[in-house]
């Protein structure tokens, strides 16, 4: 075996205390999310570098300092896992200098866009009470598979309590949207698989977001079958001039 003193192994106990420590990363994208950090920077596509305190006076409502040094070290975690860009600039009467942030392409990707999506609601759907309860049930799953962790804790499958919470139901169907319509987007440039399609059904299609722009670029699609649970389809906008069928499954 190696000597405790090699560098390899101290570089290891570094590595295993930063796993150990990881879940520190998703809070804090979950923290600037809530924070509505992105859409603060990016100001209709500005993106200006912003010091913490700047951030603040943006985020809060007038009168409310903030903690600008607690929300620094949020940023700067953050940028060390490139959301943000950490730009370093000389203030004007000292030889300091100040932090300011702006947004890397991945930071943007928290940004709210015209039709008022974007990947944050993907960021809070994953971080909700109920399913961050059941991540510590993880290691159960192997002694006993019967019972999933969230089941476990909440006492019910999560479509099945999803939709007896309006809130959340809502914000699952948010975060599939943020997804989904850029993804479509980029989808339906390159993807020739639609020709000869008369009836389509997207099995679990949420809110019927991939159904609408896939029967907006194919009008030869003459209907569409939006196939999910009550709740869910409940929520999902009916388009016009098309066909459009909502089913769901009852279990
Ligand atoms: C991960 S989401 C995918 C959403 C959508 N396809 C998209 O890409 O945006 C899974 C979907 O499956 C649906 N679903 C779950 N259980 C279902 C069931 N038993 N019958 C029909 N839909 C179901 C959920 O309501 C949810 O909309």
């Amino acid at each position: 075996m190696e000597k405790e003193s090699t560098e390899n192994r101290k570089q290891a106990r570094i590595a295993i205390m930063e796993l150990a420590n990881m879940i520190s990363v998703p809070m804090s994208l979950t923290a600037v999310v809530r924070l509505n950090v992105a859409d603060a920077i990016w100001q209709g596509g500005s993106n200006s570098p912003l010091t913490a305190s700047q951030i603040l006076t943006r985020v809060l409502p007038s009168g409310h300092q903030g903690d600008p040094e607690n929300l620094q070290r949020i940023l700067r975690m953050l940028t060390s896992y490139g959301v943000f860009a950490e730009h370093l600039i000389k203030t004007p009467d000292s030889d300091a200098s100040e932090r300011q942030y702006s947004l890397t392409e991945v930071g943007k990707a928290l940004v709210t866009d015209s039709e008022g999506l974007s990947y944050a609601s993907f960021v809070l759907q994953h971080h909700q009470d109920e399913l961050m309860r059941a991540w510590p049930l993880v290691h159960e799953t192997v002694v006993d598979p019967t019972l999933e962790p969230f089941v476990k804790v909440n006492g019910e499958p999560p479509y099945s309590y999803y939709g007896k919470r309006p809130e959340m139901n809502g914000l699952m169907v948010k975060a599939m949207s943020g997804v989904s319509v850029p993804f479509m987007k980029d989808f339906l440039d390159v993807y020739d698989g639609f020709d000869g399609v008369t009836t389509l059904v997207d099995v679990g299609g949420s809110a019927g977001d991939c159904l609408r722009m896939i029967l907006k670029k194919h009008p030869h699609v003459k209907e569409g079958i939006n196939f999910d649970l009550p709740e869910v389809v409940a929520k999902a906008p009916i388009i016009p001039g098309k066909n459009l069928l909502f089913l769901h499954l009852f279990y």
